[in-house]
């Protein structure tokens, strides 16, 4: 069972992006460009995190690698490859950001390539300048090494091992690298010989038989890895013979790497499973109700709480993380219809497991899924009035959505407001950063007063996923924060608009 309190919007989004979630172009641990996708995205974690200094508590992992991608030692064109596919998810939250899903990428790039599942924490904050030029460059010696490993946290024997579980995917670019990798036939020179997160570079580097260039290049000055790896007389590296322990050194120091952010930052605690998901074993012929109470003062549910069955199952498709783990789940969903006069105070769940033993009560540690409602002022997204409204004619599709809000209390004179957030920049080159827009709503002609609501509403663009709204009567305001129109939507009705 869960330990996981509702709500908490940044756990929450941050659970579903790693078990249910966009990121899935790492499964199979797909090549690009000669190297792999994963291989990419995990040295872009790395060096965003570069800039950390534990001395003073600045810099780590916060995006601002964004900014940073004209300094030498961030050459590579996987940078902003990777940057424009983070981009491209559209999942950057006002909660979640660049950092958070840099962070992810590196999570998906390890399991990706058959690596350890990396236990994420969210909650970074984005820089919005470059940080300092700190990330170690090949030609650099051992001594600046382990003083800029120092500076990023990490002792010389996490040096070591953190360079051997960078260096097992991917490898190194002729043509930002020429003085490393000579042969100008060669794209790119891997630094082991399997695409797989696996140990490989370590036995091959113990057995003499490496190709990575970062050990028997032709230039000795550029021999960073031999200098790494050989630094404490192989002994770490050794090791790592263990694909146990690499796996295991790997997934801790990687935690870690992701981890580093500044000291004014605090994450989450880590998701090793996903709490969404209440029944852990099978219930093959368990039936799953959902009860709630209404408002205090109102008796319109029994004192055991209204109920209902759900109303079907379906089948989670989990990311190659729950995959990794072996996860199988089942959604279970409920159509409750809420007496509006008694409304709802707080809902739970029963599971009864059909076996002559005591259903499981899912209620949220004891205090019940609890719905904060003012009776003077409060609104929501109406999913059944709302619309996404397709426009066909020939040659043109445009759509959108019609978010329509209800406002309960004093609403013929409410002035509703939104800000919606877009994720998506339309920049071609890093730094992307979203956008936010102030709409205000009408009152809607299609939708008359009903009950003791009033109904607002405006259009969305289709690239909008949340929405801040807030409704003002008189001199009290109401703001419902962080709204996720784009889970919403899959509710909403579609209407398809083909002009005759
Ligand atoms: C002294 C420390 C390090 C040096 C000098 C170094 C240097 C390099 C160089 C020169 C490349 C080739 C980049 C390119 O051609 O695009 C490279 C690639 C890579 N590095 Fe490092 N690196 C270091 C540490 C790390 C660490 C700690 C990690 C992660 C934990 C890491 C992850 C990667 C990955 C995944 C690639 C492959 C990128 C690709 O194939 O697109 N590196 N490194």
């Amino acid at each position: 069972l869960s330990t996981f309190q509702w709500p908490n919007p940044l756990l929450s989004y941050a659970d579903n992006q790693l078990y249910e979630g966009n990121l899935d172009l790492t499964g199979g641990c797909p090549t690009r460009d000669d190297t792999t996708i994963s291989a990419q995205w995990l040295r872009v974690a790395y060096h965003d995190m570069s800039t950390h200094n534990v001395d003073d508590g600045t810099g780590g992992l916060d995006a601002s690698i964004m900014y940073e991608l004209d300094m030498p030692q961030n050459v590579g064109e996987g940078m902003a490859l990777s940057l424009q596919d983070f981009n491209g998810f559209g999942i950057v939250t006002p909660f979640f950001g660049m950092a958070d899903v840099i962070a992810l990428g590196a999570v998906f790039a390890v399991v990706g390539c058959g690596g350890p599942v990396i236990p994420y924490s969210a909650g970074r904050i984005d820089a919005s300048t470059a940080g300092p030029p700190t990330v170690p460059q090949p030609q650099q010696n051992l001594t600046t090494h382990i003083e800029l490993f120092r500076q990023q946290g990490f002792n010389e024997t996490e040096m070591i091992a953190l360079v051997a579980c960078g260096h097992t995917l991917g490898g190194v670019r002729q043509v930002d690298f020429p003085l490393i990798v000579t042969d100008t036939s060669t794209d790119v020179d891997t630094f082991d010989t399997t695409p797989a997160y696996d140990n490989t570079i370590v036995s091959q580097y113990l057995q003499n038989t490496t190709q990575d260039v970062l050990v028997v290049g032709p230039n000795v000055t550029t021999q960073s890895d031999l200098r790494i790896f050989s630094s404490d007389g192989n002994v770490t590296m050794q090791s790592l013979l263990s694909s146990d322990t690499f796996s295991d050194t790997c997934a801790a120091l990687l935690q870690r790497m992701i981890n580093t952010v500044p000291s004014t930052v605090n994450l989450t605690d880590p998701i090793a499973e996903p709490f969404q998901y209440v029944i852990k074993d099978p219930f093959a012929s368990a039936t799953v109700t959902m009860l709630w109470a209404d408002q205090q003062g109102d008796s319109f549910c029994p004192s055991t709480g209204c109920s209902v069955q759900s109303s079907s199952i379906q089948p989670v498709f989990f990311t190659i993380t729950g995959k990794a783990q072996n996860l199988t789940a089942s959604w279970y969903l409920f159509n409750a219809t809420i007496n509006s006069t008694s409304s709802i105070s707080k809902f739970w769940f029963e599971i009864n497991n059909n076996d002559g033993s005591d259903p499981i009560v899912v209620d949220n540690g004891g205090s019940g899924f609890a719905i904060e409602q003012d009776p003077s002022l409060s609104l929501f997204v109406d999913f059944m009035r709302s619309e996404t409204v397709q426009l066909e004619t020939p040659g043109d599709f445009t759509a959108f959505q019609k978010v329509v809000v209800a406002v309960l209390g004093n609403a013929a004179s409410a002035t509703v407001s939104m800000t919606a957030f877009t994720p998506f920049s339309t920049a071609l080159a890093p730094p992307f950063t979203p956008t936010t827009t102030s709409i205000s709503l009408e009152l809607d002609e299609t939708n008359p007063p009903e009950g003791a609501f009033t109904f607002f509403t405006a259009n969305v663009s289709f690239s909008v996923t949340f929405l801040d709204i807030t409704a003002n009567v008189g001199s009290t305001s109401l703001t419902v924060e962080n709204f996720n129109l784009a889970a919403a939507i899959d509710s909403f009705t579609l209407i398809n608009v083909i002009p005759s």
